[in-house]
């Protein structure tokens, strides 16, 4: 380990999102830890703009607005899908691409219609374009005094169309993980949690974090 880390221990920790799916799988993620877990939309905090151009920006900009109004240490999660025939798009602005609604009384984001925004540009391109895209995840943890840690991970996969499944959350019923046939949204949670952008994230910061 590095000694210069600075290290969360077994207190208390803010989960920075307010994407229910996100809290969920950071929640199942943070379990072996034994930190005692609280959401931001449970502490009433407000959700910052996200005017950063990366991931990495806009992760800090969510982690440190829930440390200083929470006085708590802040877990975010900046996470996108970047597409390779479109340049790498929507990326960081992949929730943005989701129009924000309402459904039954509860916000949310139509996800069904950013998926068919990426698949309507893929199309643009013709039958035989390439379908390779990854989702990135960017965790930022940051303490109230200012002192943070970032972790990447990215899972390399393609796209495929229409959507399948019903786990997950967002994208995930298009995207092909590397080496598998299902979709993101066909693979228990579970296994998700071993395979994913997030996961891979997570892998570094729990060693780095809570290893020997
Ligand atoms: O595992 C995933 N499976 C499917 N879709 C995913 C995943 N991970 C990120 N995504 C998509 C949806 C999400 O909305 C966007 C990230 O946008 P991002 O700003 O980081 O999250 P958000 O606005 O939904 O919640 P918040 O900022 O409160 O954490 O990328
Ligand atoms: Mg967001």
């Amino acid at each position: 380990m590095n000694g210069n880390v600075r290290r969360l221990g077994s207190g208390s920790l803010v989960i920075a999102t307010h994407n229910a799916g996100k809290l969920k799988e950071i929640s199942a993620l943070l379990a072996p830890y034994g930190m005692k877990c609280l959401s931001a939309g449970s502490l009433g905090l407000a959700e910052p703009e996200e005017t950063g151009r990366t991931f990495v920006a806009n992760a800090l900009i969510k982690a440190r607005a829930a440390a200083e109004a929470s006085g708590i240490v802040s877990l975010a999660d900046d996470s996108g899908l970047s597409v390779a025939a479109l340049e790498g798009r929507p990326g960081v602005y992949t929730a943005d691409w989701a129009e924000r609604q309402w459904f039954e009384g509860e916000a949310g984001r139509d996800w069904y219609m950013a998926m068919g925004k990426v698949e309507g540009l893929l199309a643009e391109h013709g039958a035989d374009v390439d379908r390779s895209a990854a989702f990135h995840c960017v965790l930022a943890l940051a303490w109230p005094d200012g002192e943070h840690a970032i972790y990447e991970g990215i899972a390399p996969g393609s796209l495929t169309w229409p959507p399948r499944g019903n786990f997950g959350f967002g994208y995930d019923p298009v995207f092909v993980p590397e080496g598998r046939t299902e979709t993101f949204a066909e693979i228990a949670p579970d296994e998700k949690h071993l395979i994913s952008h997030r996961a891979d994230a997570f892998a570094k910061l729990v060693a780095e974090q809570f290893g020997d």
